[in-house]
């Protein structure tokens, strides 16, 4: 008995679901993906960020075997994406396309339970993605939102370890996301590993807890929204000014990452924010109802691959 506990293994810390060494994919010129090297643990929410061609879905498509790279390689669960899916390990939602046309929501989904290894039933299936009510509706009927939830569904027809999903919430309205968010937190509640594309950079801040920002198939950060928002290292400062005033001094102020005058009202992103206040008071202007804050995850977005893009030009 003693062994067993000295030999147990904390696997939430150390297993591995995904790993990608090194890997380059190529389409003529383009690099989409530019020796990628990242691992992903169970039970992790994972944020897939990026300017549109940065490589998420090249990246999500090389994880589930639907493109192979040119070089390096990428594992899940320690065999082949391929093995991984067969073995229905993996649930994903793609961008688009992939639903049958001709068939019934129920259908398609009763189809893909019966495709997977560890299936759950169609129709609790069918009520957590809320599509019961449209079941008998033919798939290439649907709006945009229901089509999502559909795919959505077929991700989740069977008890996966890993769920990939490229830009799943494109289309929802807000209670479809907020419903479609909840159950996810509770697939990772349950030691599942959730990896997702999204522009939605609020959605990253609130649900994953890593981010990863990709650059010209290149990982440019990867921590927790926190870290990647004090890593852009610039600062906001707002305050309002009373009567007439120098802009171009104001513009003309030290450490200016972004500046914005609206009326009375001015909003500076700074990246030396103590400073730039300092040279604020020194232009003899009074600031009213100041405010000095970190950047938010989208302005740490725009600054990382802003001062990237400025780095490669
Ligand atoms: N089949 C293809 N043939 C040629 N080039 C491709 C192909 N697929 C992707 N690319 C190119 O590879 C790069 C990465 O594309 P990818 O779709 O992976 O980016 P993305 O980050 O998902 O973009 P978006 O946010 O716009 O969806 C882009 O420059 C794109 O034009």
């Amino acid at each position: 008995m003693d062994g067993m506990t000295t030999t147990a293994v904390p696997a939430t810390s150390t297993a591995e679901v995904v790993g990608f060494d090194q890997v380059t994919k190529t389409y003529g010129t383009v690099r989409a993906v530019d020796g990628l090297s990242l691992r992903l643990h169970p039970g992790e929410t994972v944020a897939l960020l990026g300017p549109n061609g940065a490589g998420k879905s090249t990246t999500l498509d090389l994880l589930l075997g639907l493109k192979q790279p040119d070089a390096g390689t990428v594992s899940v669960f320690g065999t082949s994406p391929r093995e991984a899916i067969v073995a229905g390990r993996v649930g994903a939602m793609l961008q688009s396309g992939g639903l049958m046309d001709d068939v019934t929501v129920a259908e398609l989904v009763r189809l893909s339970c019966s495709l997977h290894p560890r299936p759950y039933k169609a129709t609790d299936v069918m009520a957590r993605a809320g599509i019961a009510q449209i079941a008998d509706r033919k798939v290439n009927k649907l709006s945009g939102g229901q089509a999502q939830r559909v795919r959505f569904a077929l991700a989740t027809a069977g008890d996966s370890d890993l769920i990939i999903l490229d830009e799943p919430t494109t289309g929802m309205d807000v209670s479809a996301r907020q419903a479609f968010w909840s159950t996810m937190r509770e697939q990772a509640d349950q030691g599942r590993t959730v990896l997702f594309a999204t522009h939605y950079l609020e959605e990253a801040d609130a649900i994953a807890d890593r981010v990863l920002v990709l650059h010209r198939g290149r990982l440019l950060a990867d921590g927790t929204a926190a870290e990647i928002k004090a890593r852009a290292g610039a600062r906001r400062i707002a305050f309002d000014l009373e009567g007439a005033f120098d802009a171009a001094a104001l513009r003309a102020l030290p450490f200016l990452t972004g500046i914005d005058v609206s009326g009375q009202t001015v909003r500076i992103q700074s990246s030396d924010a103590d400073a730039t206040v300092h040279a604020l008071y020194g232009l003899g202007v009074y600031p009213r109802n100041l405010e000095v804050a970190g950047l938010g995850l989208e302005q740490a977005f725009v600054a990382i691959t802003e001062a990237e893009e400025a780095k490669q030009s």
